[in-house]
């Protein structure tokens, strides 16, 4: 290839400007042999520089979608682009530039967690023998694993196979890490550890995607999110705009919760819930909120609050899924 000179003999290379989405789709769908749908017309965007959670549950097609990103399946229709080249053609220049962890890491249990990482990076034609053991030290350093680098694979926790994954994925510098429910088997503890690994990559300048069924894991790391079930997207864009959906819940404290919860009902407040000294439900009609409290008074209540919660992410995902999401994290 013929490269240009500049007049001070060096070769100018012009590199094209990184593209500002890291992941784009338009229509990708996955119909697997059997006839089953698992992805239906799935347009993405993935803006660099995001921590982006791809939420759904169990079977919603996440990790199909995934397998199409990084050129493991083909889609049935539609197209795919990762740091600006189509998928599946462009494997061979994208992957080296992404980490990714799918389905657990590939490790030998009768290898030291040093030795496998040795291992991963001698199988990567472009990283250099000379500086492998730096590469596999510092690796090893960043998701903690110093002191038991010498210790055999199977002997680690899965929380600590977890984090040798994440070092194998993250030997080199990358532009893109793609995560498939990282935290997934995880003690309290152990999820702890990885999200806070997760938040430190991220910090570094690196895009993370990672899939994930729990709403929790997804508010407290991801500053965008979207949202699967069924094999198609129903939401996407930055968490706060998501949980922003969700309409808030009134809430009434009151001694006096029979009377209110009477009242409420007849002004068409739905899903009322009744505790000791509060009652909560959602608005529907187009009463104004000074309006249901005057009502309340007249009605001989005690106010002692009233005031609308703010919604959480959870209360979005639901009202939009029809479906409970697992949140315990
Ligand atoms: N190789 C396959 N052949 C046939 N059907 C498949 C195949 N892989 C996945 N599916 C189906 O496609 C749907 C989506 O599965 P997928 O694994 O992508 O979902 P997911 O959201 O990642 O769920 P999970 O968290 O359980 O992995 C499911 O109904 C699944 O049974």
């Amino acid at each position: 290839m013929a490269l240009l000179e500049q007049s001070d003999g060096r070769a100018a290379t012009s590199r094209p400007a990184a593209p500002a989405d890291v992941i784009r789709t338009s229509g990708l769908t996955k119909r697997f042999r059997g006839g089953q749908l698992a992805v239906d017309n799935l347009d993405l965007t993935v803006p660099r520089g995001t921590v982006f959670g791809f939420l759904g549950p169990n079977g919603s097609g996440k990790t199909t979608t995934i397998r199409m990103l990084m050129g493991l399946i083909a889609p049935t229709a539609g197209l795919a682009t990762v740091l600006g080249e189509p998928m599946p053609g462009g494997v061979s220049s994208v992957l080296p530039r992404v980490g990714a962890l799918i389905e657990g890491p590939a490790l030998y249990g009768f290898l030291s967690g040093r030795d496998n990482l040795a291992r991963i990076d001698a199988a990567d034609p472009t990283a250099d023998p000379r500086t492998r053991s730096r590469r596999v030290d510092e690796a090893l350093d960043r998701v903690g694993l110093t002191a038991a680098a010498g210790k055999k694979a199977r002997a680690y926790s899965l929380g600590m196979k977890q984090r040798l994954g994440l070092a194998s994925a993250l030997l080199r510098p990358r532009e893109l890490l793609v995560l498939d429910e990282p935290t997934n088997g995880l003690d309290p503890q152990g999820m702890r550890e990885i999200r806070a690994l997760i938040r430190e990559v991220a910090a570094d300048g690196t895009t993370v995607f990672l899939s994930s069924h729990l709403l929790d894991e997804i508010e407290h790391v991801c500053t965008h999110a979207a949202v699967m079930a069924k094999g198609r997207l129903l939401v996407q864009g930055t968490v706060a705009e998501l949980a922003a959906r969700a309409s808030g819940r009134l809430v009434v404290r009151t001694p006096d919760v029979a009377l209110a919860a009477k009242v409420l009902t007849g002004r068409q407040v739905a899903d009322l819930t009744s505790e000791e000294d509060r009652v909560s439900g959602t608005p529907l009609g187009d009463l104004e909120l000074p309006e249901l409290c005057a009502a309340l008074v007249e009605a001989g209540v005690r106010v002692h609050g009233f005031g609308v919660e703010r919604g959480t992410l959870e209360d979005a995902f639901v009202a939009l899924t029809g479906e409970g999401f697992d949140v315990a994290g």
